[in-house]
């Protein structure tokens, strides 16, 4: 690896490379390690060329993954030249001296059609090339750094490394979650890969427990509502259109006919999601006003991106939350991130920090 570890490899949804890309290339700059992205449209694949030796590991060190919107997975590595396709491994574990060693090997490929081709390949190397790391001790229990190698075509890769604790938990970013056979829509799985990817798996019996209340705007047929009631909480679904009536039967859904800009609920709840299709900065403005008010404590929604300058919206929206939460003297976390379930849109988690449990229990969240 000429210029050490200066690649930083970025894995996103298919069309949209040039936001993840103005991300980084933004973030980056703002950290003072210069470069610039390759993306090429459609490829699911953006790559950040540090100029400074090494300049992709000190990004994977200083930056946090999870303040990435448009980025599914990252790692920080090097192109590996592979001359012939008879012998693959001797070069990659020739590029594996240059990384710290791993607790572990995770072959990728691009969220592509092309992509998808290449797991065979990976599939076969895996055992094989885990094998040799371990003879050569590039590989090593408990480590926090994982290994990743990306393959590009059968004979063109990038090797490199991401630090479990900084980095997605699912190769390639794509969690593997299957739609539940009684649930009312596949949207479903929106909210509940917001949820593995917003809240830590230890606080899930505490931020996400039995008998709380909460509300989905734009509820039908209530693929959300499903993972609130399978939570055991009680739902005011607030939509138009119909629920599914295996929901209804459970007691646990209150579905209310109105219009979910202007419906708020009789009393705070703890959760607010919403799914509705309109326009990003009115669904902020509405969410800031829920919280502002005191109507809810935690909140996950999609922002819905059709226009052209998608990531200039993203920011925009987060500044005008921000701006109102802070003029409200409200401290609060908030998150974004285009989740592998989502289209032309990305998924925001809103929560209040300012309250403790006692505060939040007296005001009914
Ligand atoms: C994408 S669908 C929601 C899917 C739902 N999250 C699920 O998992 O099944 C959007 C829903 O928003 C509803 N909707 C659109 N505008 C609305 C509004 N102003 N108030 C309430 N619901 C609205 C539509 O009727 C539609 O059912």
């Amino acid at each position: 690896m000429s210029n050490g570890i200066d690649h930083l490899v970025l894995f996103c949804r298919p069309g949209f490379e040039g936001e993840c890309a103005a991300e980084i290339g933004e973030r980056a700059g703002a950290l003072g390690i210069p470069g610039y992205a390759k993306a090429k449209p459609g490829s699911a694949l953006v790559f950040f060329v540090c100029q400074q030796k090494d300049g992709a590991f000190e990004l994977i060190k200083q930056l946090a993954f999870d303040e990435l919107v448009f980025a599914r997975a990252w790692f920080a590595g090097a192109p590996v030249a592979i001359d012939s396709p008879e012998d693959r491994i001797s070069p990659l574990v020739a590029a594996a001296e240059a990384l710290p060693r791993c607790g572990g090997l995770l072959q990728e490929t691009a969220d592509t059609n092309d992509g998808k081709q290449l797991q065979a390949l990976a599939k076969k190397l895996q055992r094989p090339l885990e094998s040799v790391l371990r003879k050569r001790t590039r590989l090593k229990k408990n480590s926090p750094w994982r290994m990743h190698l990306l393959w590009l075509s059968g004979t063109e890769a990038f090797l490199g490394t991401s630090n479990r604790r900084n980095a997605s938990a699912w190769a390639g970013g794509i969690p593997r979650l299957r739609v539940p056979r009684d649930a009312p829509s596949r949207a479903t799985l929106k909210l509940e890969e917001a949820w593995h990817h917003f809240i830590p798996q230890e606080e899930w019996d505490i931020r996400l427990a039995p008998s709380m209340r909460a509300v989905d705007l734009g509820a039908a047929p209530g693929g959300w509502t499903y993972q609130l009631v399978q939570r055991s909480m009680f739902v005011y679904a607030v939509d138009n259109g119909p629920m599914a009536q295996s929901l209804m039967d459970t007691g646990q859904v209150e579905h209310v006919k109105a219009d979910g800009f202007s419906w708020r609920p009789p009393k705070p709840v703890h959760w607010l999601v919403c799914d509705i299709v309109d326009k990003p900065s009115r669904t902020a403005a509405m969410v800031s006003d829920w919280f502002v008010r005191g109507d809810c404590r935690e909140a996950v929604f999609n922002l819905k991106l059709p226009m052209k300058k998608r990531y200039a919206e993203v920011v925009s929206c987060a500044q005008k939350i921000a701006s109102a939460l802070h003029a409200a003297n409200i401290e609060f976390e908030l998150r974004m991130r285009q989740l592998y379930f989502d289209r032309e849109e990305v998924t925001v988690h809103l929560r209040r920090v300012d309250l403790n449990d006692e505060i939040a229990m007296h005001r009914n969240f």
